[in-house]
């Protein structure tokens, strides 16, 4: 069965999803609290009911992802399970209950002139977004836009547009039960990508572009995007072992935040360990790591000490730049934390890296210097994630410096406008 319905012009169609998001974006910043948690309510309860159709959609997805190849990381995100379906719906209700950041003012303060000036909170406006074949972001995305009060165009991976059209439905059915507009999210319903050229060029429409993806997404983008982005892209996540590290946490923190989940962004690719503590922590960790087969890509010195290791290879300078989202590692033994922060201030694609010791000087230290938007101390970095931060969801995890960074939840999705209050006054 093709997966396209004929849409006709990809651009025509992408300009009347930009025309009719502008327009819904107007009602939805003027929304109240209320009629938005009641939407998102109405498409959990949705999302409950018609589980077995999403599961059935994702069923069609699934067998095409197999056919086509897709390795285990990917299908593990593309697969909708019943936990998975529970916990989108679970997700909207989270996010209904967080306060409603929209309207709020702050910052007041009485000028000499006799005016007060101050910030209120507003919503971005039309907000698209370019994400990866994993269904459960286009209700998360879907909520925290209603949330701040904006409309949002969806543009999935390819692999996922069965489950995100079934998706689109119940989220429309949402807004039309809370009686907002229902063009306030709407699923890019080609898997054309003549459609992303088209949403990343009409800034009249698109107020900004959340991408989240890899290396090919992002180079097309930084080339032809003319509407501001706030890039969620690969996640090069580093853990260093100092020689002051606990060595069990050493070992606990070094086996999850590799092998916890392999297809997800914060997931770590690569190991530095100092040399003092080398001989000791990786004999351990390699015991850890064999029973899930991790390929072990090591320095020389790594190497020496992990000779007996059956998935043994030699790491190469690409290494170090590869985002495997796949049970390999690359392992590296630095003199100290300095030779640490420097390779990964020069590697990293700035998305989380940890330090793991019991030394508070070099703790503080490597927070400091690491320019990476999650720094850690004796955390695995799986844990770089909005729920895990306590922001309800997250729309993804920025690897940008400005206007947001890391995880992306309500208050990233809006700005502050200066609001002035006069009572007369003229500019002297
Ligand atoms: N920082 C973060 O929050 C996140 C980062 N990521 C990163 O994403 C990557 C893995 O996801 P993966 O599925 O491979 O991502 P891809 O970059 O392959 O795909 C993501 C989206 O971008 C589209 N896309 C990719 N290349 C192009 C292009 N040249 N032109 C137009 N559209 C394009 C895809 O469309 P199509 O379906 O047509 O391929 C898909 O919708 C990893 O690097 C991961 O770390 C993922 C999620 C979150
Ligand atoms: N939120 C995620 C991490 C970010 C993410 O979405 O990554 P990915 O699996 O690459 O889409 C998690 O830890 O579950």
């Amino acid at each position: 069965m093709s997966v396209e319905k004929n849409i006709g012009d990809v651009a025509i169609y992408i300009q009347t999803l930009g025309q009719q998001a502008r327009l819904a974006s107007r009602a939805m910043a003027k929304a109240d609290t209320a009629t938005k948690n009641k939407a998102l309510l109405a498409i959990a309860t949705a999302i409950r009911r018609d589980a077995a159709s999403l599961r059935a959609a994702n069923e069609l997805d699934l067998a095409a992802a197999k056919t086509a190849g897709m390795d285990a990381a990917m299908l593990d995100r593309l697969a909708l399970s019943d936990k998975a379906i529970a916990t989108m719906a679970e997700g909207l209700e989270q996010i209904a209950r967080l306060s409603d950041p929209i309207g709020e003012i702050s910052n007041m303060k009485y000028r000499p002139s006799g005016i007060q000036v101050g910030q209120m909170r507003v919503p971005l406006g039309v907000i698209g977004i370019i994400y990866e074949a994993r269904p459960n972001v286009t209700v998360d995305a879907a909520g925290l836009c209603i949330k701040s009060g904006n409309a949002t165009i969806l543009r999935g991976g390819s692999e996922a547009i069965h489950c995100n059209r079934a998706l689109a439905l119940l989220v429309k059915e949402g807004l039309a039960a809370a009686g907002l507009p229902e063009q306030a999210v709407q699923v890019v319903d080609t898997t054309d990508r003549a459609a992303v050229g088209a949403l990343i060029t009409m800034p009249e429409y698109v107020d900004v572009i959340v991408p989240r993806g890899g290396k090919s997404l992002i180079e097309r983008l930084m080339r032809e995007a003319t509407v501001p982005m706030i890039k969620h892209l690969d996640g090069i996540c580093h853990v260093y072992i100092d020689d002051k590290a606990d060595l069990q946490k050493a070992i606990d923190i070094g086996f999850n935040a590799k092998c916890h989940r392999y297809g997800t962004c914060n997931t770590m690719e690569t190991l530095l360990v100092a040399e003092a503590i080398a001989p000791q922590v990786l004999p351990l960790l390699a015991e850890r790591y064999l029973t899930e087969k991790v390929e072990l890509r090591c320095d020389a010195q790594a190497a020496q000490i992990l000779h007996a290791y059956p998935y043994l290879a030699e790491v190469q300078e690409a290494d170090w730049s590869t985002e495997y989202l796949a049970p390999i590692l690359a392992i590296k033994v630095v003199a100290d934390m300095k030779e640490a922060i420097e390779h990964i201030n020069r590697y990293s694609s700035k998305h989380t890296e940890c330090i793991i010791t019991e030394d508070y000087s070099r703790a503080m230290a490597f927070l400091r210097e690491v320019d990476s938007a999650s720094v850690m101390i004796n955390a695995s970095t799986r844990f770089a994630d909005g729920f895990e931060y306590g922001l309800g969801a997250e729309i993804g995890i920025s690897n940008d410096k400005l206007h947001a960074r890391g995880p992306v939840g309500l208050e990233g999705l809006t700005s502050l406008k200066y609001v002035v209050f006069g009572h007369g006054e003229v500019r002297q």
